[in-house]
């Protein structure tokens, strides 16, 4: 595949002679960040938001929903986190011609047409060249289907798109294909209380891609005080009302704590991570029982650190769904000594990149032995080597990339910067971890 949307600078990722053995302060949520954000746009009153994700994903829903006129202050706080404070959008204002950048943000390109469907004005969409690749039929459709006017300019079901929003919207009964993605579900539900007759989203006979991201939209609107019945186990009823404005504190993104298991897991050491929360929505925390199946040993203590061991040797995983866990479940998978079969992800062939093919590539260009399946990859044990790991635009390839390095010398990530999409400070972390090492090895 070619690698286009990258930059051609490498870094040598950091291969320790020790195993690692640190503490790792996980920024905050990307899907809880964007989601919270695009809330408090919706809600009936000024929010805050403490220990917000600051990444390039959560700069970009902070300009969206600035263009659609929200309030949004950053303060930074002492102990270094930031702290947002949101007033709502006027849905009354006139906004004009508005364009919107989503970069390669899922969440900013699938979420934020439906909130403009709610502001009054033309607000025309578009992000970086894979943007324009990214499934985005569903969301566009699932607006004409309630009366919205969305014009395309490029490819059918693609970015470029115009939504035209005329300050309301009635709000009925769609059906969404979500084989694609779980964020065409969330996004309309997202919306659907301030909707004047609430939304019966369905999902259509299908795969439904990542079902945990759309618990995670429901959760988090139920919190707010939003009703949301299920009349069967494939649709969603959520019933038009207020949204209560919140204060609230952003948890660590437990997907992007992957990657600080993972070198746990590849170099047989030890890596806390403090603030695991207790009860989460969060997809990743099904690390805790994936990598346990591995051979981890994991111990959540009482101040919330949850702390993992690393095995002397890693075993395969048969696992379905694990959604953007995948890249890093992959490189880890790499550099066990069982076969693994990662299944249930067709639908990364339409994320950053085309993840099963990008994952395939590296991995193999490595000396790896991994096939794509239709619905996944198949990884059997193969001794790595050094060599270029190219990234295409997506942070989490960058991170497997950083994984394999650290158990294999001489493997050089092409754009680590690329992880600012959800982490700016991943290569600093990362190279302090790698460097925590205390025993011999
Ligand atoms: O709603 C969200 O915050 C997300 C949903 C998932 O998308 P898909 O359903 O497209 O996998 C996930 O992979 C993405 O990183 C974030
Ligand atoms: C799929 C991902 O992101 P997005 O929110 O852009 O879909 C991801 O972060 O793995």
């Amino acid at each position: 595949m070619s690698n286009q949307d990258t930059m051609d600078t490498t870094w040598d990722a950091p291969h320790p002679a020790q195993p690692v053995d640190g503490t790792v302060i996980v920024p905050a949520s990307k899907s809880l960040t964007n989601r919270y954000l695009l809330l408090a746009a919706l809600a009936d009153g000024p929010s805050r938001i403490s220990n917000a994700l600051a990444s390039r994903d959560s700069d970009l829903m902070i300009a969206a929903l600035r263009a659609l006129g929200t309030g949004i202050e950053s303060v930074d706080s002492p102990d270094g986190t930031v702290q947002l404070r949101i007033t709502p959008m006027d849905l009354e204002a006139q906004m004009g011609q508005v364009d919107i950048d989503c970069g390669l943000a899922g969440t900013v390109m699938r979420f934020v047409p439906p909130l403009a469907a709610l502001a009054r004005g033309s607000f025309t969409f578009d992000g970086d060249p894979h943007a324009r690749l990214r499934p985005m039929a569903p969301v566009l459709t699932a607006l004409s289907d309630l009366g919205v006017q969305v014009t395309g300019h490029g490819e059918p079901g693609l970015l470029p798109a115009t939504v035209n929003g005329t300050g309301s919207l009635a709000g009925g009964r769609i059906e969404i294909d979500a084989s694609g993605s779980s964020q065409f579900i969330s996004a309309l539900m997202l919306v659907a209380p301030r909707t004047t007759h609430g939304v019966e989203i369905v999902a259509a006979e299908g795969r439904i891609a990542s079902p945990d991201h759309i618990e995670m939209t429901v959760q988090t609107l139920r919190e707010l005080g939003v009703v949301i019945t299920r009349p069967d186990e494939r649709s969603w009823r959520v019933e038009p009302g207020r949204i209560r404005a919140f204060e609230r504190t952003m948890e660590p993104d437990l997907s992007n704590a992957g990657p600080f298991l993972a070198a746990a897991m590849v170099t047989g050491g030890t890596v806390r991570i403090p603030h695991w929360p207790s009860t989460t929505t969060q997809v990743g925390d099904q690390w805790r029982t994936i990598l346990t199946r591995m051979g981890a040993r994991i111990t959540h203590h009482q101040d919330g650190t949850l702390q993992l061991t690393g095995p002397a040797e890693i075993s395969g995983i048969d696992y379905a769904d694990s959604s953007e866990l995948a890249p890093t479940l992959a490189a880890i998978c790499a550099l066990a000594t069982g076969t693994s079969r990662l299944t249930g992800i067709a639908h990364l062939r339409g994320h950053e990149t085309d993840r099963l093919a990008a994952l395939a590539t590296e991995i193999n260009n490595l000396g790896g032995r991994v096939t794509e399946l239709e619905d996944g990859l198949l990884i059997e044990p193969a001794p790595l080597h050094g060599g270029s790991f190219a990234t295409y635009a997506d942070h989490r390839m960058a991170t497997a990339g950083a994984i394999i390095g650290l158990a294999v010398p001489g493997v050089e990530v092409v754009d680590i910067a690329t992880t600012a999409k959800t982490m700016p400070d991943f290569p600093t972390l990362w190279t302090t971890l790698a460097a925590s090492g205390k025993a011999s090895r």
